[in-house]
């Protein structure tokens, strides 16, 4: 899916009414039907619902929400907060179906006064329909107060398309002082940019997209550098195995990693490649390593580096398609000097991640010759160091899309929706993967699941996206089935067969 700025939106939402030959009216009732049937399918009928709506289009689907809600029998309540002097074209015909039944329970904030006196009950179900994504400048005055009032009441709150005070297209870095903490964002039709940055998500802890059936060609007519990868892109990325094929089809991979004392995260990666379709694997590591990876994993074939206790050399490059340097290496200086032989002996497919990605940051010359569509992985401390600090996630992101154009690399840069960034400057959010993927070994995971597809021969920019989203993926059935709190990396290693089936099963080229 892409992700639209509240302008394109507009621009959306005028082609769909003039595309579908629907009126606004009519688009604001369709989106009121689905919103208001997700809500009577998350709560139970004997639950009050009071629905604060403003003056624009977000009030108006506010007002025929309540409605709805009121014609299944629902306890229902609206409260008009009168930020401005008159209702939307939409909302004033909103306001004017309302049944008796909500007009005569009708409150109308008019002052700080009335936003002072509102009293919302223990155990009901708030809905935020004050502001969507027209919001044009920091929420002050009655909106203010009455935010701060739904935010210090005990009760659930659904936002409508937005969080009310919400800015959707960019991020300051710091939350706003009055925006209504939702436990559910409707985000209609598409997530949006502000949705995907750590720093908010006390407003969005989770979102859903609800489809409401805005014009097709309309979204694909607006350009966009932001995606949100969801199953569907993922499955249709895979590729079958082909019958007429042998181990060599599959291309051979090198994986350079483990020190003294990170055997483990060679272990963890190795394991992760060959689950991930690669054909073969040599590891060249550690004496120590090396001895652990044959007693866990007798599918890989292994190098003993002639330095106990850190790697320093590796001579024929040739036969590799793909090459992962950096889970547990160290940064000796010898580990340096072969990551820079790799960049510039190595012309297939390469995958940097963790000390690797340490000993770029000490040498950033070294970055002018990365081979084009490197793979970089860096959690954002290892972004930090590559690039320098940034003000707020917005500039980060910026940066992020800044480097990976300038260095012609994929950059993954690890958070709760990891950002992809692609050399042309475009930008794909994932959507898989919990928190019980913060531990150690996660990014050493998601380094082999990456360098099995590239070894597969997935081109970099799908082994990126695809790898990404199976990490992310196969941690979200591990949580199914056990508490995040319990998950080992070694699990959602076990479970990456399972994740890989669930996905080929809705891909067109797997089912026969
Ligand atoms: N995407 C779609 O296709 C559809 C979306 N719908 C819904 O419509 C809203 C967007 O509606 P819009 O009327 O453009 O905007 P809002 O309802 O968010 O608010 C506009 C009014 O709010 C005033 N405003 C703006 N910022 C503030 C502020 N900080 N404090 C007080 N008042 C503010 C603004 O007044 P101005 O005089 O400043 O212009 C407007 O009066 C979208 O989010 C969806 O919910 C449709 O239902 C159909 C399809
Ligand atoms: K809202």
């Amino acid at each position: 899916m892409k992700i639209l700025s509240a302008t394109q939106l507009k621009i959306v939402d005028a082609l769909t009414i003039e595309r579908q030959h629907i009126s606004s009216i009519d688009l604001m009732e369709r989106v009121a039907k689905i919103c208001a049937e997700r809500i009577c399918s998350q709560y139970t009928a004997d639950l009050p619902v009071v629905v604060f709506c403003g003056m624009g289009n977000n009030g108006g689907d506010g007002l025929a929400i309540a409605r709805l809600l009121s014609e299944q029998n629902r306890m229902v309540q609206v409260i008009v907060v009168r930020h401005t002097e008159h209702f939307s074209a939409d909302a004033q015909v909103n306001f004017d179906r309302l049944p008796k039944s909500l007009q005569a329970t009708l409150i109308t904030v008019r002052s700080e006064n009335d936003a002072g006196q509102l009293h919302i009950k223990e155990n009901t179900c708030v809905i935020d329909a004050m502001l969507g994504t027209g919001i044009n400048k920091p929420v002050t005055g009655i909106l203010e107060t009455v935010i701060h009032k739904i935010n210090s009441a005990p009760c659930t709150v659904i936002s409508i398309d937005v969080p009310s005070g919400l800015m959707i297209d960019h991020s300051s870095g710091e939350l706003p002082d009055a925006c209504v903490q939702a436990d559910l964002v409707l985000s209609l039709q598409l997530p949006k940019l502000a949705y995907l940055f750590p720093e908010n998500k006390r407003i969005v802890p989770h979102f859903e997209c609800v489809d409401i059936g805005l014009d097709q060609q309309a979204l694909l007519e607006q350009p966009s550098p932001y995606y949100f990868a969801e199953r569907q892109d993922i499955a249709a990325l895979l590729v079958p195995r082909n019958k007429f094929s042998h181990k060599g089809t599959y291309g051979h991979a090198l994986l350079l990693a483990g020190s003294s004392g990170t055997s483990g995260a060679a272990v963890i990666a190795a394991e992760a490649c060959l689950r991930s379709g690669a054909g073969l694997l040599t590891v060249h590591s550690t004496k120590q390593t090396v001895d652990a990876l044959s007693y866990r994993l007798p599918e890989a074939m292994t190098q003993t580096d002639e330095h106990d206790s850190f790697i320093t050399f590796c001579d024929d490059l040739s036969s590799y398609r793909a090459i992962g340097f950096g889970p547990g290496v160290g940064r000796a200086s010898e580990t340096q000097q072969l990551l820079k032989s790799v960049i510039q002996r190595f012309q297939g497919r390469l995958i940097i991640d963790a000390d690797g990605l340490n000993i770029l940051a000490e040498n950033k010359t070294w970055l002018e010759f990365l081979p084009k569509d490197t793979i970089l992985t860096p959690h954002p401390k290892e972004f930090e160091r590559l690039a320098g600090p940034s003000d707020t996630h917005f500039d980060r992101l910026q940066k992020a899309r800044a480097f990976a154009t300038r260095y012609a690399c994929i950059l993954i840069l690890k958070d709760t929706y990891t950002h992809i960034c692609m050399p042309d400057g475009s930008v794909v959010f994932n959507s898989t993967g919990n928190a019980g993927l913060a531990k150690g070994g996660s990014g050493d995971c998601l380094t082999g699941i990456i360098l099995g597809l590239l070894t597969r021969g997935y081109p970099p920019p799908q082994a990126a996206l695809t790898g990404t989203f199976i990490h992310g993926y196969t941690a979200d059935l591990c949580a199914e089935m056990m508490s995040q709190e319990s998950i080992l990396i070694t699990d959602v290693i076990r479970q990456l067969p399972c994740a890989f089936k669930q996905l080929e099963s809705t891909n067109k080229f797997f089912r026969s």
